[in-house]
């Protein structure tokens, strides 16, 4: 096995890029206790609120605009990527990197570049169904790309080739236990056991058109026995609920203890972001998913092949009404057997060890290397 003292991961924006990174580190520290671990972030991105207190050292590069499409010739402007890419090098030096792990997100990009100039190894690990920007634009460097779902019919060339080795989650998910959980969990929500809890949450950033569309369903959701567990998102704004509900509807601006959640759910109602995906199936959470509508379709792409498994539902975004919520959502949340069922099937599709298996490749491209 290849020996490890200095790795440099990279990626940031939103939870989506960051939380893999963290799960990566942690699999890291745990088989390499010795090994110095440097994240590469960007001014701006949810990285600086999660990456310092998780105990990793962040150093943060100037910003690039990432284009909306592969642009090599970006990498040539100077003034476009030459300050990103220069900073990036010199901590590669500084820390003498064995390995760059990138992640996606714009910051990945400039630390691609970074790396190879100076021949350093790059791994890329690319959640989404369809391929991000950040991590297109890096595959021109390396071939070394993991990805975090199993291969589909219709997968894109640039990753016909690639490693499947799921999603790193983190332990606090891929350790839980969701029925021996859940006790604690209704308890900390203030929820009641004999009654299905609705896990509602939009992604790390929150989701607008869930939030309205499940605050205004939240009256025929209480007179059907349904209670709401709703978090907010980071970056969105506050809503109403009505106040005199008969069962508990509650509302939480962002939960970093995610297993509690996933713990107290019976049904989770959630975009289609690749690490939401990878957690609901790798806890056997059965889910209804709403694709971000923008974004090459990107979502859908993730969440199809589980609905296609038997795991979730898809609905589109322009039609998630209160309506829809009324005669889709009551009723598969009061069935038990359907739940069990998709719970079963969503299982099947995921998988905890997107960690191990991930240190797994990157050590084989270090080996590979000397
Ligand atoms: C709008 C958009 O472009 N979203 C992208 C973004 O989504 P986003 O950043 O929302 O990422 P995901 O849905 O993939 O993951 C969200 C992560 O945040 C965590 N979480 C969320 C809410 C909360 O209160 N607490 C918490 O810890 C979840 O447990 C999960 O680990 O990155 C994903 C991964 O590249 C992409 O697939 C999404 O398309």
């Amino acid at each position: 096995m290849a020996s490890l003292r200095s790795v440099v991961l990279a990626g940031g924006g939103t939870g989506g890029h960051i939380y893999p990174l963290l799960a990566f580190a942690d699999a890291l520290r745990r088989h390499f206790p010795d090994v110095r671990i440097t994240t590469l972030g960007s001014p701006k991105g949810m990285e600086n609120d999660l990456i310092p207190p998780a105990g990793y050292d962040l150093r943060v590069i100037p910003a690039f605009q990432l284009p909306r499409s592969v642009n090599m010739n970006l990498l040539r402007t100077p003034d476009r990527m030459y300050k990103s890419s220069q900073a990036a090098g010199k901590i590669l030096e500084e820390v003498q990197a064995d390995v760059v792990v990138g992640f996606g997100g714009y910051v990945s990009v400039p630390a691609y570049l970074a790396a190879w100039r100076k021949d350093i190894p790059i791994v890329i690990h690319e959640v989404n169904v369809p391929p991000g920007v950040a991590n297109r634009m890096g595959m021109k460097f390396t071939k070394n790309i993991a990805v975090g779902f199993p291969q589909q019919p219709q997968q894109a060339e640039s990753l016909r080739d690639a490693r499947v080795v799921g999603v790193p989650l983190r332990t606090a998910l891929t350790q839980l236990d969701r029925a021996a959980l859940r006790p604690q969990a209704l308890y900390q929500f203030g929820l009641r056991p004999d009654l299905p809890v609705l896990f509602v949450s939009g992604g790390s950033s929150g989701a607008r058109t869930i939030n309205l569309a499940v605050a205004a369903a939240a009256k025929r959701l209480a007179h059907s026995g349904i209670q709401v567990l709703h978090v907010q998102g980071g970056r969105n704004d506050p809503f109403d609920v009505p106040a005199d509900l008969p069962v508990p509807y509650r509302v939480l601006p962002y939960l970093s203890d995610m297993q509690l959640g996933y713990a107290a759910a019976d049904l989770m109602l959630c975009r289609g972001g690749a690490i939401t995906v990878a957690e609901t199936t790798a806890l056997g959470v059965p889910a209804v998913y709403v694709p971000y509508p923008h974004s090459n379709q990107e979502q859908k792409r993730n969440a199809l092949p589980v609905v296609e498994a038997g795991g979730g539902v898809l609905v589109d975004n322009s039609e998630l009404t209160p309506e829809w919520i009324e005669q889709n959502i009551i009723p598969l949340a009061r069935d038990r057997q359907r739940l069990g069922a998709m719970s079963m099937a969503a299982s099947r599709y995921g998988r905890r060890d997107g960690d191990e298996a991930l240190l797994e490749f990157v050590l084989e491209a270090v080996a590979k290397s000397r």
